[in-house]
């Protein structure tokens, strides 16, 4: 088995060659650090030179100028280190952020659905936000807080070893306090971190539902998941604020306490003789104060927790496994569903014993009772999702075995719902391809929609969004069809396609999706049983299977629901209603 690799393993590896600037920032840190030691070296000499009485003008402004100059040289290596780990840390943003949006265009999407927006947003935006924090931050003053009381130590062991040590008791006492902190907080962080995740998938999702809130007069208060979720965050960092508070404060008092120590045994020690007045002047202010330079390490530890919890939240979303290698796509595009069995969450089957042929060329409808799984079927076809037993097969290929991305280009689906990025609507339609202006109206002239499209007050440049360019229901779905018609791939899915078409654009959505089937595998998720007329066979879904595969006659005879949906469908469109003055047709 593999090794488990540390957080900060991971991310010096993800940041690649960033981290040179990393060790750059730390460098420059750690010389800082060096020079914390210079000042109280210069107010030792002092101390010498007035109980030596060498003390001179000359003198004076000699140390005083050692003193400044290496409080100066300090700062200014230290801000330096800033400017190093800031132009890393922001390019070490930019690649991981990269290399999960990368990573998870290629992971199957059924295992992306099992994450909630929130959850995937809270990754991208704050969990990789916390490494900028940790890299242009905490690395560097972590170097610098430590290397100046370490420096320090070693200089106080040369000038008197008993004291020195002595004056390390503070330091063990508040290590003692920190470990006691971090033991009491290390299950509270999860708690906390989960408690803000959940916050951020309750907002978007609080946010995306914004117009069922309105429709239903919901304020906040009456979102009962939204205000849930804001208690419980605020609960939990109430809670680790009350646990924390009295360990910080003893932490701040245990290591201020050090001039408690270094005085009288300081003084004990010089009475005795065996130190000199300056010796014990220099514990009495440096040995008693050096450690109070380390005091903001303790932030660094909650601050370094976090960080390591969003590096393994990260990670958990790079190692989603990506479907690797693969053939080519297949030259024959014929589709069959051999033996399937196919369950969400591996208890309950949705599919067994499932099987059906689609002939190259042709167009096949899936009928059946809303949750009999259609859609199953069609994500299973597009490998949204590995089926349990059985095989999916294209061209007489095991989908297992083609190259994902290969599937994904030869395969187009036009879901029910559109999805509109905040582009041009020419981007719209091109979807990252390299399609020219021509290409791309000649596309939506097929999908009906190029007319509308340069009525609009910039055209094909118009930004989707933009208040004066919203977009009904069926011009979106004709966009969606110009993107699939563009696409030409030999597959074609379609879920629900002609779900938002009203009256006045029914002709132009059937005129469209007439135009995209030509030459294509199709498989129509037939919702409404209008859509069953550019098919050429039925397929019904139902107890967990197909239960029959014909052409309308033979499916009307052998099965009872679709005989019944069928009759239900005729009487509807045959239905008459009263009108004042006359009878009409529905
Ligand atoms: N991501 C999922 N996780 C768990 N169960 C799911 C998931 N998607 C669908 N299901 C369940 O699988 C079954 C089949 O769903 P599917 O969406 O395939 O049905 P459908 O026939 O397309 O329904 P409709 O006509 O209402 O869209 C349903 O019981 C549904 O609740």
């Amino acid at each position: 088995m593999e090794k488990k690799k540390s957080p900060l393993k991971l991310l010096l590896e993800w940041v690649g060659r960033e981290k040179y600037w990393m060790y750059l920032s730390i460098l420059l840190s750690l010389i800082s650090g060096l020079c914390t030691m210079i000042p109280y070296y210069g107010i030792y000499r002092l101390m010498e030179a007035v109980y030596n009485n060498t003390f001179t003008t000359e003198f004076v402004m000699k140390d005083a100028a050692l003193i400044f100059g290496s409080i100066l040289i300090r700062f200014i290596l230290f801000g330096a280190s800033g400017v190093a780990s800031h132009k890393g840390a922001y390019r070490a943003l930019y690649k991981v952020r990269c290399m999960v949006v990368d990573h998870m265009a290629k992971v199957p999407l059924g295992a992306l659905n099992e994450r909630s927006t929130g959850e995937i947003k809270t990754v991208l935006n704050e969990d990789i936000e916390k490494l900028e924090l940790f890299l242009a931050h905490n690395m560097p003053e972590l170097v610098c807080y430590l290397v100046g009381p370490i420096v320090v130590f070693i200089y106080l062991l040369t000038v008197n070893v008993p004291l020195a040590l002595i004056s390390l008791i503070p330091l063990v006492l508040a290590l003692a306090v920190m470990g006691c902190m971090f033991a009491g907080a290390s299950g509270m962080m999860g708690r906390a971190n989960k408690s803000v995740a959940n916050l951020n998938s309750v907002m978007v999702e609080y946010i995306s539902g914004m117009k069922l809130i309105k429709a239903y007069n919901m304020g906040s208060k009456s979102f009962q998941k939204f205000s849930a979720a804001v208690q419980e965050e605020n609960s939990v960092w109430n809670q680790m604020s009350k646990k924390m508070g009295p360990f910080y404060a003893a932490f701040i008092v245990v290591i201020e306490c050090g001039m408690l120590l270094m005085i009288p045994l300081g003084g004990m020690f010089f009475l005795k003789g065996s130190i000199t007045a300056s010796i014990f002047l220099l514990f009495a202010f440096v040995g008693s104060m050096y450690l109070t330079e380390i005091r903001p390490l303790q932030e660094l530890g909650s601050s370094f927790a976090q960080v390591l919890a969003g590096v393994t939240k990260t990670e958990e979303i790079l190692n989603i496994s990506t479907f690797e290698g693969g053939t080519d796509f297949p030259d024959k595009h014929d589709i069959e569903l051999r033996n399937v069995r196919f369950s969400y969450d591996g208890k309950t089957d949705v599919l067994e014993h499932c099987n059906l042929k689609v002939d190259d060329g042709e167009r096949m409808a899936l009928v059946g009772r809303s949750g009999a799984g259609k859609s199953t079927v069609i994500e299973l076809i597009s490998r949204f999702y590995d089926v349990q037993e059985g095989e999916v097969l294209i061209g007489g290929k095991n989908v297992k075995d083609i190259n994902y991305e290969t599937l994904l280009q030869n395969v187009a689906i036009v879901f029910q719902k559109t999805f509109l990025t905040r582009d041009s609507v020419i981007e719209n339609i091109r979807m990252g391809t390299n399609a020219t202006l021509k290409e791309v109206r000649a596309a939506a002239k097929e999908a009906q929609i190029d007319n509308f499209i340069m009525s609009l007050p910039n055209g094909y440049d118009t930004k989707v969004g933009s208040f004066s360019s919203r977009f009904s229901g069926g011009e979106k779905q004709r966009i969606a069809i110009a993107r699939a018609i563009l696409k030409n791939a030999p597959i074609l899915i379609l879920d629900e396609a002609t779900s938002a078409a009203d009256p006045e654009n029914q002709v132009e959505i059937d005129k469209a999706i007439e135009n995209l089937c030509k030459g294509k595998t199709v498989i129509i998720v037939a919702h409404r049983l209008s859509a069953l007329k550019m098919c050429h066979r039925i397929a019904v879904v139902e107890h967990h299977t197909i239960t029959s595969v014909g052409f309308h006659e033979k499916v009307r005879k052998e099965n009872d629901y679709y005989n019944h949906a069928w009759t239900d469908y005729e009487t509807a469109r045959n239905m008459s209603y009263q009108l004042e003055g006359g009878t009409k047709n529905a």
